[in-house]
C-alpha cells in the first residue's frame, strides 16, 4: 500500500513546493493512473514513491509517505529493491549494460539478490512470455527497437516481482501495439495483487485499465476518482489536461441534444459509441422513422 499524509516536497532550488499537501492511499492491487500538465509534480510523485526524491536530489519534506509501511524518509532507494519497480521514461537509460542479452539482462536484478538459478530461469521465461519479447532472448539489449528496449525494461522490473510498480510514461516511445503488450501486462499484474501506479498525460489507455485517476496541478491534488468522474470533469483542461476525443465529441452532441441528457460522458470509444447509437435511435423513434 502508499500512503501520503499531508506531504510536500520542496527541492533546494525551488521557490515553491514541487507537491503540496498530498494526501493519497493507494490500496493494495490498485491501479492507480495520475495525469497533469508538465511540472505538476508526477516525476516528483514517482521518485518520491520509488525512494529516490528527496534521498538523491535533496529538498525538504513535511508530512510522511509510506510504501509498505516504511517510510520513505527513512528509506535508502537500495532498500526499496524487490518492493518497488521503478520504470522511466527512457529505455536506453535503464540498460544495465553490463549484459549480452535480453535473457541475460532479464536475469541482471535477480542474480544480485541471489536468486536460485532455476527459481531466476523461471521468472526470466515467464516475464519474457507475458511481455511478447521471448523470440528476443538471445539478442542484444542494444539491437532491438525502443519499444522493445521499454519492454525490457518493464521486464526487467517485473521479474524482481515488486510489490509497487511505479511507471513513468513508459509507453510514450511505444508504437500503439508494444502500448496494448504493456497495459495488458499492467492488468495481469493487478490480477496478482500488485498496487500499480502510472504517470502519464496520454489517458486513452487508463481511461480503459485504470481503477483510479489523480490529477495533479501545480503540486496539488486536483481532483481523484474514478477515471469516468475525472476525466469527464469540465475542469480538466483547466489543469492542463487534454479532455479525451471521445469525452469531448460527446460534449459537442450533448451541447445539440444529440447526447441522451442523462447518459454520462464518456471516456472510452465503446462507450462513446453506445451512447451515440442510443441517441441515434431515440432521435429516429421521436422523428417516427
Ligand atoms: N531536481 C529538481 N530540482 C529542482 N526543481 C525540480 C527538480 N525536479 C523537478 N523540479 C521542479 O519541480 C516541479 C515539478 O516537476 P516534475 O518534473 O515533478 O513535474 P512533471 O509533472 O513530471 O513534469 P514533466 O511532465 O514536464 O516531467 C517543476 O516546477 C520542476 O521545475
Amino acid at each position: 500500500m502508499i500512503e501520503f499524509r499531508n506531504f510536500s516536497l520542496t527541492y533546494p532550488t525551488g521557490s515553491r513546493p514541487a507537491l503540496q499537501n498530498i494526501d493519497l492511499v493507494v490500496p493494495r492491487g490498485q491501479f492507480c493512473a495520475v495525469a497533469g500538465a508538465d511540472g505538476a509534480g508526477k516525476t516528483t510523485l514517482a521518485g518520491v514513491v520509488s525512494g529516490v526524491v528527496p534521498q538523491m536530489t535533496g529538498g525538504e519534506t513535511t508530512g510522511s509517505a509510506r510504501v509498505g509501511g516504511r517510510l520513505l524518509a527513512e528509506t535508502q532507494p537500495s532498500e526499496l529493491v524487490g518492493e518497488v519497480g521503478l520504470v522511466m521514461q527512457n529505455p536506453f537509460n535503464q540498460l544495465s549494460g553490463a549484459r549480452f542479452s535480453l535473457r541475460e539482462e532479464l536475469a541482471f536484478g535477480l542474480e544480485n539478490l541471489g536468486v536460485e538459478r532455476a527459481e531466476m530461469i523461471r521468472r526470466v521465461d515467464r516475464v519474457m512470455a507475458d511481455l511478447r519479447l521471448t523470440a528476443l532472448a538471445d539478442h542484444s539489449p542494444y539491437e532491438i527497437s525502443g519499444g522493445q528496449q521499454q519492454l525490457l525494461a518493464i521486464g526487467s522490473a517485473l521479474v524482481m516481482r515488486p510489490a509497487v510498480m511505479v511507471l513513468d510514461e513508459p509507453t510514450s516511445q511505444l508504437d500503439a501495439v508494444a502500448t496494448g503488450v504493456v497495459f495488458e501486462a499492467l492488468e495481469t499484474l493487478r490480477a496478482q495483487g500488485v498496487t500499480v501506479i502510472l504517470f502519464e498525460h496520454r489517458l486513452e489507455r487508463p481511461a480503459r485499465y485504470a481503477d483510479r485517476v489523480v490529477i495533479l496541478n501545480e503540486g496539488r491534488i486536483a481532483a481523484d476518482g474514478p477515471p469516468t468522474d475525472v476525466l469527464t470533469d469540465p475542469r480538466l483542461a483547466e489543469w492542463g489536461v487534454a479532455p479525451l476525443r471521445y469525452t469531448t465529441a460527446a460534449r459537442r452532441a450533448a451541447g445539440r441534444g444529440l447526447w441522451e441528457s442523462d447518459r454520462p460522458l464518456p471516456v472510452t470509444l465503446e462507450a462513446a459509441a453506445e451512447g451515440f447509437t442510443a441517441s441515434l435511435k431515440s432521435t429516429r423513434t421521436a422523428g417516427g422513422m
